[in-house]
This record gives C-alpha cells, sequence and structure tokens, in this order.
C-alpha cells in the first residue's frame, strides 16, 4: 500500500521543506486517513509550525480494480505502508478547520466582534467572485486587546491561512517603496489562497502618509493592487486586515478604502470576571487568592494584559513551590504570587503603556502633613462614602502646592492607598507630542483610561508645565499649550457630570465615575487661571516645610521606621535637633539613605576583611545595622535643597492664594 501526500501550500512555510522524519513520527501510530483529507504535522524541531498536507492518493493493492476508494477510511500505520510525499507538486487549498469551541476569544463581548469577522470571511470565500466590496478590512482596539489571536482565529475557523506581517517592516523611504513591499506581501498570500494578509500596526502605513503627503499614492497604489487581484483568475479570496489601536489615526482618503471596520471592545467588570473565573478554574487557589483582588488591579486591562498577568502568577507559584520541593500536586496560587506577578507586568513592555495601580504608601510612610493629610482625605472620602449628600457639588479636583520635595507625590499616593483607589500618576510634559493634535488626545485617552480605572487618583505632577497661562507661552508659536489646556478643562468638566455615553457602552447602565485629579506644583502663580475655578482644582493645599521639632521628627520616624538601628549612643532627638531648619521631606529622605549606604559600605568592608581572616559572616542584607556614625557622616555631607530665600518666596506665594 503507497499513501502519497502533497504539500499543502502555506505563508509559514515553503514548499519544499522537508518533514520526513517527523512525518514518520506520525506515521509511527495507526492513523485513520481517507482521501484528500488533510494532516498536520509539527516538526519536532519547530513545534510551533504547523505543516498541512493532503493526500492525493492511496493505492491500495489488496483492492478491486473497479472499486472506488474516494470515501473510504483506512486504517493505516508506517510499518504497513509506504508514505511519499509529492515533492514536484503543492496543493492551494482551504485549511480544515478544527473549532475550537470555548476558546478565550470566544468570551462576550469579544464574541460579537470575532462572530462579525467570522461572517465577513465567510461572506469573501462564499461570493468571492461577485464581491463588489474591497477586501479590505480595519480591526481596531486597545493596546494588548487581543485583535491580533481574534483575527487568526476567525481564520482558522474559517479556513483562511493568515499572513501576519507587521508594518514596520512594510514601510519604505517613499510612498512607491511601500506599495511595493506590500504588494510582495500580497503576492505571498496570493500564492497560499484562501488567506488573509494581517498588517499589524497599520498606523505605520498612515504615518509616512503624513509626512510625505503621498496618501493619495498610497490609497490609490493599494486599491490599484486589490483591483488587479479581483480581475486576476484568482479562485479564493485573498483579504488584507490592517490591526490599529486608533481608527483616528487613519485619515479619511485610507478609511475610505476599508469595506469593513471592526471594533474590539473594551472589557467591562462582569466580562473580566466571567474570564478570570473561567481561567483559574481548574487551579488551585490558597484562601489569600481573592477574585476581586484581580479585578480590583485590572481595572481598564486588555485581554492580553490579563492573560499575561495569569501567566507570571503561575510562573511565580512554580517558582516559589519548586524552591520549597512541593510536589506539583500540592500548589496553589496565593497573593504573594499575584504581587510579583503585577509587579512584572508593570514593568514589561505590554505594561508599558500608562497603568492604573493601588500604590502602597501608607499613611505612616508619611511623616507630619496631619493638616494636608486631612483635607486631602476628607476632599476624596467624603465623597466616595456619601455620594447622595455631595450630589453636583462634589469636588473632583485638589492642587497641591508647595516647595519641591516636601510629600505633594507622597501625599496623592497615600491617599489612593489609604482608600484603595487606583493611581494614575503623569507629569505634565509626558503628555505633550510633536504631532498636531496628539497632545490633545494624549489628555484624552488618559481620562478615558482613568474613567475605566475608577475608582481612580489621577495625578498630574508638575501641572505648571502642562497648563500654564493661555496665551503667554512665547515659546508656544503653534497653540499647542493654549489647546491643551482648554483640553484639559473639557475633560475636568466632564468628569462632573455623572455619566458620560462614551464610557457606559450601549449595554450598560449608567456609572458614576469616581475620577479625582490631583494636581502638584511649585508655581501655582503660573497656571492658568480656569483651572482653580469651581468645580476644577478648587481645592488649593499648601505643603510646606515645617521647623516644628514634632513634624521633622515624625518625618525622620517615617523614612526610617524599616531600619534596623542598634546603638545605645544614638539619641535620634538630639540627632533631628542638629539637623539644619527648613528641610523638606526629601531631604530627610537624602540623610537617611545616605546613612544606610554608609552602613552597607561599613558591613561590606568588614566582610571582606572577615573572610581574609576566613571568618563566617553574615550577609543577609536586612539585617544591616545602622550606627550613630552612619548618621552623623550623612550629616556632616548633607547640603539643604532649598534656602532660606526660596522658602519665603514659596511662603509668600501661599499668601497670595490662601
Ligand atoms: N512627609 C514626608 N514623609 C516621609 N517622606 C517624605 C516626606 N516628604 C517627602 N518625603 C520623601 O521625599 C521624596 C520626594 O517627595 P515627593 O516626590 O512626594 O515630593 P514633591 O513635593 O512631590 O516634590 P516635587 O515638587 O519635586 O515633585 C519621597 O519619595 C519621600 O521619600
Amino acid at each position: 500500500m503507497e499513501i502519497r501526500l502533497t504539500i499543502l501550500r502555506s505563508p509559514h512555510y515553503n514548499d519544499t521543506i522537508n518533514v520526513d522524519e517527523d512525518l514518520q513520527d506520525y506515521f509511527s501510530e495507526q492513523r485513520h486517513i481517507k482521501l484528500n483529507q488533510q494532516i498536520t504535522i509539527r516538526p519536532l524541531l519547530q513545534p510551533e509550525l504547523e505543516v498541512h498536507f493532503v493526500i492525493s492518493s492511496i493505492i491500495d493493492n489488496t483492492q478491486n480494480e473497479n472499486e472506488n476508494n474516494k470515501n473510504k477510511e483506512y486504517l493505516v500505520s508506517g510499518d504497513m505502508c509506504r508514505i511519499v510525499v509529492d515533492v514536484k507538486k503543492t496543493i492551494q487549498d482551504k485549511l480544515m478547520s478544527e473549532i475550537v469551541e470555548n476558546d478565550n476569544c470566544d468570551e462576550d463581548p469579544i464574541r460579537f466582534a470575532t462572530q462579525r469577522l467570522r461572517q465577513i470571511l465567510i461572506t469573501f470565500d462564499i461570493q468571492w467572485s461577485k464581491q463588489t466590496n474591497l477586501p479590505l478590512l480595519i480591526v481596531h482596539g486597545h493596546l494588548g486587546s487581543n485583535k491580533r489571536t481574534l483575527v487568526q482565529y476567525a481564520c482558522r475557523v474559517t479556513g483562511y491561512h493568515c499572513h501576519t506581517v507587521s508594518s514596520q517592516l512594510l514601510t519604505g523611504d517613499s510612498a512607491a517603496a511601500t506599495l511595493k513591499r506590500i504588494e510582495n506581501a500580497l503576492q505571498t498570500a496570493i500564492k497560499c489562497a484562501p488567506c488573509v494578509l494581517l498588517l499589524r500596526n497599520f498606523e505605520y502605513i498612515c504615518k509616512i502618509t503624513d509626512i510625505d503627503n503621498d496618501d493619495s499614492i498610497i490609497t490609490n497604489g493599494i486599491r490599484q493592487l486589490i483591483q488587479n487581484i479581483q480581475i486576476s483568475t484568482l479562485k479564493r479570496p485573498v483579504l488584507i486586515i490592517g490591526l490599529l489601536t486608533k481608527l483616528q489615526t487613519l485619515n479619511e482618503r485610507l478609511l475610505s478604502l476599508f469595506s469593513y471596520t471592526v471594533q474590539v471592545p473594551e472589557l467591562n467588570i462582569e466580562i473580566r470576571k466571567k474570564w478570570i473565573v473561567k481561567r483559574l478554574s481548574n487551579i488551585p487557589l490558597s484562601d489569600d487568592f481573592s477574585i476581586d483582588m484581580f479585578l480590583a488591579q485590572t481595572k481598564g486591562w486588555q485581554m492580553g494584559e490579563l492573560e499575561q498577568l495569569v501567566h507570571f502568577i503561575i510562573q511565580a507559584c512554580s517558582a516559589r513551590n519548586k524552591e520549597k520541593m512541593i510536589d506539583p500536586s500540592e500548589w496553589s496560587l496565593n497573593s504573594v504570587d499575584f504581587d510579583i506577578a503585577l509587579k512584572k507586568c508593570h514593568s514589561s513592555k505590554l505594561a508599558g503603556q500608562r497603568k492604573a495601580m493601588i500604590p502602597s504608601v501608607h499613611w505612616n510612610d508619611i511623616g507630619g502633613l496631619e493638616y494636608a493629610k486631612k483635607e486631602i482625605l476628607n476632599t476624596i472620602q467624603l465623597p466616595l462614602l456619601y455620594p447622595d449628600l455631595f450630589g453636583d457639588i462634589a469636588r473632583t479636583g485638589v492642587l497641591l502646592y508647595g516647595p519641591p520635595g516636601v510629600g505633594k507625590t507622597l501625599l496623592a499616593k497615600g491617599v489612593a492607598t489609604e482608600l484603595s483607589l487606583n493611581f494614575l500618576s503623569v507629569r505634565g510634559p509626558e503628555l505633550l507630542n510633536m504631532y498636531v493634535g496628539q497632545s490633545e488626545q494624549n489628555i484624552r485617552d488618559l481620562f478615558h483610561h482613568a474613567r475605566l480605572a475608577s475608582p481612580c487618583v489621577l495625578f498630574f505632577d508638575e501641572l505648571d508645565s502642562l497648563a500654564p497661562m493661555r496665551g503667554r507661552s512665547s515659546s508656544d508659536s503653534s497653540g499647542v499649550s493654549d489647546r491643551l489646556v482648554s483640553q484639559l478643562l473639557t475633560e475636568i468638566d466632564a468628569l462632573n457630570k455623572t455619566s458620560t455615553e462614551q464610557d457606559t457602552g450601549k449595554n450598560e447602565n449608567v456609572q458614576i465615575h469616581h475620577v479625582f485629579v490631583i494636581g502638584a506644583t511649585n508655581r501655582p502663580d503660573l497656571l492658568d487661571e480656569s483651572l482653580l475655578r469651581p468645580g476644577r482644582f478648587d481645592k488649593l493645599i499648601y505643603i510646606g516645610v515645617s521647623n516644628l521639632h514634632e513634624d521633622r521628627m515624625k518625618m525622620f520616624d517615617a523614612l526610617t521606621q524599616k531600619f534596623n538601628i542598634s546603638d545605645n549612643n544614638f539619641d535620634k532627638h538630639e540627632f533631628v535637633k542638629r539637623c539644619p531648619l527648613n528641610m523638606t521631606g526629601a531631604d530627610f529622605y537624602a540623610i537617611a539613605s545616605n546613612a544606610y549606604l554608609n552602613a552597607i559600605q561599613r558591613s561590606i568592608k568588614l566582610k571582606v576583611d572577615s573572610s581574609l581572616q576566613k571568618q563566617n559572616v553574615e550577609d543577609d542584607e536586612s539585617k544591616t545595622v545602622l550606627l550613630y556614625d552612619d548618621f552623623q557622616y550623612a550629616l556632616e555631607q548633607f547640603r539643604p535643597s532649598i534656602d532660606k530665600n526660596d522658602l519665603k518666596q514659596y511662603e509668600r506665594l501661599q499668601d497670595g492664594f490662601s
């Protein structure tokens, strides 16, 4: 008996790929086969690759000559027949789909997007020759919303091959060069039709059009390419799908090319909950691992990010248990795994975008500033506790002003921690962008993100650089700064409304967004005055430098609470009294951290000396002991960050604003 296989064309391998050994391996087991059936091999050395073959002939010597074996099924194995690959031929055909039900991307409301995409692909497949719509689609959604997975899934269930190319690789020096590269990618897709040419980060194609003003060349060029495909003799469909984060990045001319746009929606809390419960359903959880904790920390996250977080949690759990040599049957995810994974996510590339999280600065980490703590807590906590009582008069904005290093940022983080609010922080200059309209878009995105992460503190550091007085900036001839201030005002005003259509979505109930805006600045006098009007940053809190011993002690204690100070000679009250007046929290921090550094250097020296003497020395860093001399040395080296004159200036400013 002889079975002849022909390779199925695919964008993922070339027609001459040799997987003979893997085929032998495949047929070392008994297999059910029939004519024209597809079989898929995953090469041992490249397990992520799928190589497809079609059974093009079955020669069965035992069979009657007149017998038709078209639908006959055989049970075969390599030792009872010859397996021959027809190297001279290839087949171009649909991929037999293995429909995977209940796949992650089949979750509501993503299911809606997947189904729509699936439907479009099926329509093109069935009516390809009669299609009048250009086979061009846009799929858009937030970074990490699994756009690519969604398209690949839809391709898989409809039998399309998927040729994925990054648009960065397609953009050339000119529109003509870009078109040539798109054409080459398209030719690969045509060879494997039915096929989707999936262009990731389609924004890049649009970018060159902005710079070169070549958008008509690109638009017409793509149209021409597509029309050429349709008039050719292609029997099977080829579609181009562009993936975009924001639809607005496409100019109108390019957008007009696309027959369909599919949006991958954002995930609301119910979807995330459903997803995580299902995702963790087979994994044991410790008592301290709660789904609520997961949901609270992942507000506004996209599917890809959630998947990444779960992956990191499992990784952390595995590392922890392996280290303790615990049997896998006894593993369970706990809150420590969650914390490790969350940190990793925040520092990973995907989370490189701005992300809200509950900080970990507790009230006792902030020394003194009692009045400011009370004021800020009242302003934010009371409306949260009694929304009905506050109604429209709930404040959205607090402005913390005062000299640098006095703890303004720390306070904002502290209030978010104490009230378990998400915290989104941005420095004014970070939002400025050279592209026209992009800075305003950044502000819109930021507030949108904050609403998704509600209840949330949105913290603007260096607010004066973002919102200087309008019409005054000499360096801003383009008026970007003025437009930015207007955009900021619009967004803050919108927060005062109880709901916004864009965030509630069609199917959700009206939702109140608790977003508190806290600004920080050293120079409130430079701010655009309209920012300080009622309903905006209308609560001003001055954070200054206290020369009261009690306050300075509290700061010192807060900053050294985790230190292991073991020295009977050390009288901390006496030490703080010897510190210069006018010291900010950041100055105390500088002394404390330098003292710690001195202690570490001392213990390293001790370790080196003792290892020379072959003695055993404790090398646990957490046991670093601080002595009076460490502080004394740090104080000798110290220079205060603000001088008396500067401080007076700040105090005068306070008089002007109180
Ligand atoms: N009251 C305080 N208690 C404990 N630490 C403090 C305090 N104030 C400041 N610090 C320390 O100083 C560091 C800097 O403080 P922070 O960034 O909050 O100051 P800031 O007022 O926001 O400064 P800037 O105006 O330069 O942004 C903090 O990370 C903290 O270590």
